[in-house]
């Protein structure tokens, strides 16, 4: 993994929106069991089962098993797992693409798991929108028309709905390519235009599910630096689905691990990196150069006696490889803080000990 590849904007993180208190999504003790008689496994001790042993024994699975989480307003939110862990089915368990077999979904205080048809309508119109692997954008219209696609369908007139998705598409950096039909559009470019159609609509929360995966790798790096520049530009809440580690560290303020329809881990990337939950998380962490991720929380130490305490000041949230310049250039320990709360220092050793830690074979 080379130096270039994680490029973790803790900025961004620390100025992650505290917009109330209520989770803008809520998911509490969500299944999914696919197969014939899936309604009669719940409550049975058919459903502690493993994922294995339950379709060997009833030939149903358990795609999504007893997930709770919440996500709060303007958080990064990434579900992480192999492919058949079940982050498909959960994403679209959240817009009711797929019935829970149980538990509840809330978006910005709305049921959507007890929602009427016509209220679950109007929840995918307005608080939710997403953007997929594969576009999905209709070939036969032009770019701007595709961006305002959302608007119209939620009945909003043709001026007005113009002009959102000019600016969207301004926002998302194709301005210019207003009048283009999407087969004219390189992928990347294509997928520019799904986050403009998302974000056109002002959802609550944007879902994304593998959105960058189909593209080639330096394009996909683009793309998830589009992602943080549109999240702090607008600071809306993301549900990012991916199976790929380096993004979730990149993007996530916080990281679900999801391993057969189970959740193993969530925590910030320093939280994962530094104490992995199992086996399991740790080795896919294990390549993971500790310092793009890990924060001074995770190396600060108490003074020493006679330790001089009056060097720089530095916020516990700030991630060890930017901080490591200007601790190396200090003649004093770093003093790192919580806030107000003074934790404790950091000085070239503590720095040096990470950075040696990761160029270990
Ligand atoms: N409609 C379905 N009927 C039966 N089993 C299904 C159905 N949809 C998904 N599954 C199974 O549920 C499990 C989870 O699948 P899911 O697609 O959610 O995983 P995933 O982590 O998104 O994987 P991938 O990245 O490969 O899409 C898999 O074992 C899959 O085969």
């Amino acid at each position: 993994m080379s130096a270039s590849v994680i490029e973790p904007t803790s900025s961004r993180r620390a100025a992650r929106q505290e917009d109330g208190n209520r989770p803008a999504l809520k998911v509490e003790g969500l299944w999914k069991i696919f197969g014939p008689k899936a309604d009669k496994i719940l409550g049975t001790p058919d459903a502690q089962l493993s994922r294995k042993e339950l379709q060997s024994k009833t030939g149903c699975l358990a795609a999504v098993k007893d997930v709770s989480f919440e996500v709060a307003r303007g958080e990064v939110f990434v579900v992480m797992g192999l492919s058949g862990s079940g982050k498909s089915t959960l994403v679209r368990l959240l817009t009711r693409l797929i019935e829970p077999s149980a538990g509840t979904v809330t978006i910005d205080g709305e049921d959507v798991t007890q929602a009427s048809k016509t209220k679950l309508r109007t929840l995918r119109r307005n608080h939710m929108a997403m953007v997929f692997q594969q576009f999905g954008l209709l070939p036969h219209r032009k770019v701007i028309d595709n961006v305002a696609y959302g608007l119209e369908v939620r009945g909003e007139g043709k001026a007005a709905r113009l002009a959102r998705a000019q600016e969207m598409v301004d926002l998302v950096g194709l301005s210019g390519y207003e009048r283009s039909f999407p087969d004219q559009l390189s992928g990347g470019m294509q997928q520019r235009v799904g986050l403009a159609r998302a974000l056109a609509v002002d959802p609550e929360v944007l879902l994304f599910d593998e959105p960058f995966s189909a593209l080639d790798p330096l394009i996909r790096r683009d793309m998830q630096n589009e992602v943080c520049r549109l999240h702090e530009e607008v600071g809306k809440t993301m549900i990012f689905i991916t199976h790929d580690l380096q993004e979730a560290l990149k993007l996530g303020d916080r990281i679900l691990i999801m391993r057969d329809g189970e959740i193993v881990q969530i925590g910030t990337p320093a939280e994962v990196v530094a104490n992995p939950a199992d086996d399991y998380v740790r080795d896919f962490v294990s390549e993971v150069p500790r310092s793009h991720v890990l924060t001074l929380r995770y190396v600060v130490r108490p003074p020493r006696p006679g330790e001089e305490l009056d060097g720089p000041v530095m916020q516990a949230d700030r991630i060890v490889r930017d901080a490591a310049q200007q601790v190396l250039r200090s003649s004093q320990p770093v003093r790192v803080f919580d806030g107000e709360d003074f934790l404790g220092v950091v000085d070239d050793d503590d720095i040096l000990r990470v950075v040696v830690a990761e160029e270990a074979p």
